[in-house]
């Protein structure tokens, strides 16, 4: 299991986040060239990313780049400046359909993508949402859904309001369509860097509904989302208890355990080991 807890975007035309990334606790960093660069910098911006890529500096940390959406003047020079640095993952903003995926992994298969190199979809969009089953399904090579809840409030015409209430029906959309998919699904970013409560509040949230991890715009939410992300101490001791405890009653000949006066089947075992498996990657990163 990869764990992808804490997923860090690092604004392209800066320097200084590039290199200070390396040292940060982040499972997954997405250089951005995107919303972050300024247009007479987006080519400049590209040639760093790259060529940072490229030369592999951060360690175990997945690394992904985001490209320019498909509509714009700088997707094509992207994908394949991309392709050619080789990152774990391509993140593509504002992808619509199930075509527009198909199109990036035409141009990186062109360009000589290598085959590790795949595909990140942001839902970001009303209809991205509602073609989230059909994006999620589109193409092997796709493999995470990233949620852009920043676009989608402005494309809903909503507010950002803590809670999140008018973005529940989406969020729950794109989980939906992820899990049927079998594929994982990271939140979207928290804009207010000093709002440290309201911060971590929504990273709880976002554990609950049942998002891998969060997007993260700051070093200072690293700690909070890896926390919030990680299983806790009592979380894997009852996953423990609840292994063990299956393990005795099917020793038995019985397909029903409790712990702690709770019924236990097997569902509950694939959801404990899966706790356990999250706490080993965690562990391991
Ligand atoms: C949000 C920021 C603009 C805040 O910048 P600033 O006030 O300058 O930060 P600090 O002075 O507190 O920075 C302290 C040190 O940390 C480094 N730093 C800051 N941010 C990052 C980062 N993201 N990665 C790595 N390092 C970072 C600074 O260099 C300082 O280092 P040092 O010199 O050693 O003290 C800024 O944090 C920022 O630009 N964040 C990322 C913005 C971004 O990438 N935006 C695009 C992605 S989000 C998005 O697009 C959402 C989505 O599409 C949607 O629709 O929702
Ligand atoms: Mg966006």
């Amino acid at each position: 299991m990869r764990p992808r807890r804490s997923v860090l975007y690092l604004p392209g035309a800066n320097e200084r986040a590039l290199q200070k990334a390396s040292t940060l606790a982040a499972d997954a960093l997405v250089l951005d060239l995107e919303d972050s660069v300024a247009p007479d910098a987006k080519e400049s911006a590209r040639r760093r990313v790259c060529e940072t890529v490229a030369a592999a500096p951060y360690g175990r940390r997945e690394v992904a780049i985001r490209v320019n959406g498909l509509d714009t003047p700088w997707h094509d020079a992207d994908v394949r400046a991309a392709a050619e640095a080789g990152p774990d993952a391509v993140v593509v903003p504002k992808v619509g359909s199930a075509s527009d995926v198909h199109a990036v992994e035409a141009t990186l298969a062109d360009a000589g993508a290598p085959e590790h190199t795949t595909i990140w979809a942001m839902i970001e969009t009303p209809a991205a949402v509602l073609r989230a089953e059909e994006i999620a399904t589109a193409s092997d090579a796709l493999t995470v859904l990233v949620l852009g809840t920043n676009d989608l409030v402005k494309e809903l015409h909503a507010e950002t309001v803590r809670g999140r209430a008018p973005l529940l029906a989406s969020l729950s959309w794109c989980l939906l369509a992820a899990r049927a998919a079998g594929k994982p699904v990271l939140d979207g970013v928290y804009n207010d860097v000093r709002d440290t409560e309201g911060f971590e509040a929504e990273c709880v949230q976002g554990r609950q509904l049942g998002f891998d991890g969060k997007t993260l715009i700051h070093p200072s939410q690293l700690e909070p989302c890896n926390r919030v992300f990680s299983p806790s101490e009592a979380e894997t001791d009852h996953a423990r208890r609840v292994v063990a405890a299956f393990e005795e009653a099917m020793a038995e000949g019985r397909a029903v355990a409790t712990v702690d006066g709770r019924m236990v089947e097997n569902l509950h075992v694939e959801q404990a080991r899966r706790i356990l498996a999250l706490a080993e990657a965690a562990q391991a990163h």
